[in-house]
């Protein structure tokens, strides 16, 4: 199997793809991750993948290495809310998200042999309606500022969920269907890296 480089500094996104079964190695990719004026939500998760990819295929692609790169972020109403830059924006982002649905997009990309291939998954989060003490103990445990929206489902900020319609492992950073998929389609199914892997499981 050729070697995969999880381009990545997402602690979520390595153990998603361990638990698939999977070695790899761990290059985070740095870009501008600026939205373009007027750019709709998909477009620019898409495009953040693919060219977190990309750049990882630049700096350690070669034949017989694969990149992943991937995005997520948090749409609500239309407006794309990223990594909370402040403790008053993870706050604020909170506020916005109590007692109603927004969409998680997550998207991910591969790279192989220097041709990009990606997916989209969308899923719907519904949450309950927060009181203003717990969002203010939630942004003060420190949670919120490495993830979109200002939250994660798989830590404290689980309590808040009410309903989710999709990808739980989407939501938290790497779809696990849709990565295998892309493997799949680059000749790589992940099942053969399974030979004894999940006896501990
Ligand atoms: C909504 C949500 C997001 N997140 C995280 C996943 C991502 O790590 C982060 C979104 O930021 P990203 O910019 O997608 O990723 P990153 O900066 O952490 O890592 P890299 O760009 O190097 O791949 O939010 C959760 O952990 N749980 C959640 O419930």
């Amino acid at each position: 199997m050729p070697s995969l480089v999880l381009a990545s500094a997402s602690p979520r996104r390595a153990e998603l793809l361990t638990q698939m079964g999977l070695t790899f190695t761990v290059s985070p990719a740095n870009i501008d991750e600026t939205p373009k004026p007027g750019e709709q939500p998909d477009h620019y998760v898409l495009r953040m993948a693919e060219e977190k990819a990309l750049a990882g295929w630049r700096a350690d692609g070669h034949d017989g290495v694969m990149v992943l790169g991937s995005d997520t972020s948090v749409v609500r109403a239309g407006r794309i809310l990223g990594k909370p830059a402040s403790a008053t924006e993870a706050g604020a982002m909170l506020r916005d998200l109590s007692g109603q649905h927004h969409q998680v997009m997550t998207a991910v990309a591969l790279v192989n042999g220097g041709r990009c291939q990606s997916r989209l998954v969308v899923t719907d989060v519904a949450f309950r309606p927060l009181l203003d003490a717990e969002i203010e103990a939630y942004v003060a445990s420190g949670e919120p500022m490495d993830k979109a929206g200002g939250y994660g489902i798989q830590g404290l900020g689980g309590v808040f969920v009410d309903q989710i319609r999709g990808s739980y492992s989407a939501v938290v950073g790497l779809p696990l269907k849709e990565t295998a998929e892309l493997l799949a389609g680059a000749g790589q199914p992940v099942w053969q890296a399974w030979n004894g892997s999940g006896r501990d499981a």
